[in-house]
């Protein structure tokens, strides 16, 4: 390949709660999904949101949540987890809040074991009263680990976010895009929100349900302080409704709950989320029950 090929590859950002890695990730790849949650899910890796420049792709993906609560066998199960992923990936953002080292950070940087990899991301600088502490802090933590690079930024005032991503672009592999163009969407948050809920269900029961299931959102009541979303489920046989509910409903609650903290996320305010089933006998196949659903 040529020095101008195309780069694509996947990246993880991890660090402990709170340090700031879901505003930076939206920060840097807006709402800009991948519409084909579906397909992505047989893939090792959950995307999370895909960014497309001329001349890279990148692709960001779920890390599982980092355990230190729970001891032993637990601990060791969920942390096996976060190590397969961190070396599947192109590229770890390690994500540590500028003055603020913590023995979880510490405990987090143990399971890091590829050093060319791995940038240390120093976040929410603005916060910093004193842009001279930045140096000592990073060369504390560079002390402990061999970073390949280090870029302090602000996710809110957005500095430094180009530069971030300029190393990230570096150290993806060259590839052809995965995902096409059009498979990417800044489609309207509403639509974003049905699409949550469906990748919810595919997740929980994508295996025993057939294809014949649609999200719709029915309405959609939103001010500064919070939104009201009703969304209804469309099935295709009477079959397919105790299958979404799962035992004493618990399928979907939890569907309801994960996509209700995802919109919450999206919307950066609270929601409150129904969700109903609505059997729609054999709508997959009927014209005019398409164009109901927005379907042309
Ligand atoms: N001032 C400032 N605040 C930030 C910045 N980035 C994130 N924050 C705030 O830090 C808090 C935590 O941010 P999140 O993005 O939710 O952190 P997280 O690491 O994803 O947290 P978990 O989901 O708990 O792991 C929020 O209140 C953010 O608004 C930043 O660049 N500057």
């Amino acid at each position: 390949m040529t020095e101008t090929a195309h780069r694509c590859g996947f990246i993880a950002v991890v660090g402990r709660p709170n340090v700031g890695k879901s505003t930076l990730t939206n920060a840097l790849i807006g709402t800009k999904i991948s519409i084909v949650s579906r397909k992505a899910q047989t893939t090792r890796h959950r995307i999370q949101g895909v960014l497309t420049r001329d001349a890279e792709q990148f692709i960001f993906v779920d890390t599982p949540g980092f355990q230190t609560r729970h001891g032993g066998a637990m601990n060791k199960m969920m942390n096996r987890v976060v190590t397969q992923t961190l070396a599947d990936v192109d590229v770890v953002l390690f994500v540590v809040e500028a003055g603020k080292w913590s023995p979880g950070d510490e405990k987090l940087l143990s399971l890091l074991h590829d050093p060319k990899r791995t940038i240390l991301v120093i976040s929410k600088i603005d916060q910093l009263k004193n842009r001279d502490e930045l140096y000592p802090f990073v060369a504390r933590i560079a002390a402990l680990y061999q970073f390949d690079a280090v870029v302090p930024v602000s996710s809110t005032k957005r500095h430094q976010l180009d530069q971030l991503l300029d190393e990230v672009a570096k150290r993806l592999p060259e590839n052809e895009p995965f995902f096409d163009a059009d498979t990417l969407t800044d489609r309207p948050v509403r639509f974003i929100a049905a699409e949550l809920i469906r990748e919810k269900i595919f997740r929980l029961v994508g295996d025993e349900l057939p294809y014949g299931c649609t999200v719709v959102i029915e309405q959609w009541e939103e001010t500064e302080k919070g939104a009201h979303v009703a969304a209804c489920v469309i099935v295709e046989r009477d079959s397919h409704r105790p299958i979404l509910l799962g035992a004493g409903g618990g399928h979907m609650k939890r569907i309801a709950s994960e996509a209700r903290q995802d919109m919450t996320k999206l919307l950066d305010k609270p929601v409150h989320l129904e969700v109903y089933i609505k059997v729609r006998k054999g709508w997959a196949e009927k014209e005019s029950s398409l164009r109901d659903l927005g379907y042309e």
